[in-house]
C-alpha cells in the first residue's frame, strides 16, 4: 500500500466529510460521504442517495466511483469514507464488489467517523478472494 501525503489525506477527508453534508438520505437519515482520488491527483467525492422505491438507493462510494469513471478516470490511490457517527463505517457488499472492479487490492481505504478521526484498511481486506475477470481492465486501458 502506498501511503498518501498528510496534504492528500487531508484534501480526503475534508472531500468526504463536504459530500456527506450533501447527502440525501430522507429515509435512513444516515449520511455517507466518500471521497476518491485519482492517480493524477484528481478527486472525486460522492454522497448516498435514497429514493422512495428503497432499493433504489445507492451508496456514497458508488456515487463517487460512477462520477470518476463516466469522466474517464479508473486508476485510484486512495477512498476516504465519512459518516457522522462514532464508529467507523465500512463499506457495505454491494460497493466492495463494485470497488474491487478497479482495485489495487492495495488501495488504501479511510474510514473516517465524525470526529475526523481515522482507520486504515486496504480493498484487498475489505474483500478478499474477490472475483473479477480480466478484461475489466483491458476494456479500461484501450
Ligand atoms: O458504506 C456505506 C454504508 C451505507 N451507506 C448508505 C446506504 C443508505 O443510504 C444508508 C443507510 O444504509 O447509508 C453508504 O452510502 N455507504
Ligand atoms: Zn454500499
Amino acid at each position: 500500500m502506498t501511503n498518501l501525503t498528510q496534504e492528500q489525506k487531508d484534501k480526503l477527508f475534508d472531500y468526504a466529510l463536504e459530500a456527506r453534508d450533501r447527502a440525501y438520505c430522507p429515509y435512513s437519515k444516515f449520511r455517507v460521504g466518500a471521497a476518491l482520488l485519482a492517480e493524477d491527483g484528481t478527486f472525486f467525492k460522492g454522497c448516498n442517495i435514497e429514493n422512495a422505491s428503497y432499493g433504489g438507493a445507492i451508496c456514497a462510494e458508488r456515487t463517487a466511483y460512477c462520477k470518476a469513471i463516466s469522466e474517464g478516470y479508473y486508476k485510484f490511490i486512495g477512498l476516504a469514507v465519512a459518516t457522522d457517527q462514532d464508529d467507523f463505517v465500512s463499506p457495505c457488499g454491494i460497493c466492495r464488489q463494485f470497488i474491487s472492479e478497479f482495485g489495487p487490492a492495495s488501495l488504501p481505504v479511510y474510514l473516517v467517523n465524525k470526529s475526523r478521526e481515522y482507520k486504515l484498511i486496504t480493498l484487498g481486506e475489505l474483500l478478499p478472494l474477490s472475483f473479477a475477470l480480466e478484461q475489466g481492465q483491458k476494456f479500461l486501458m484501450k
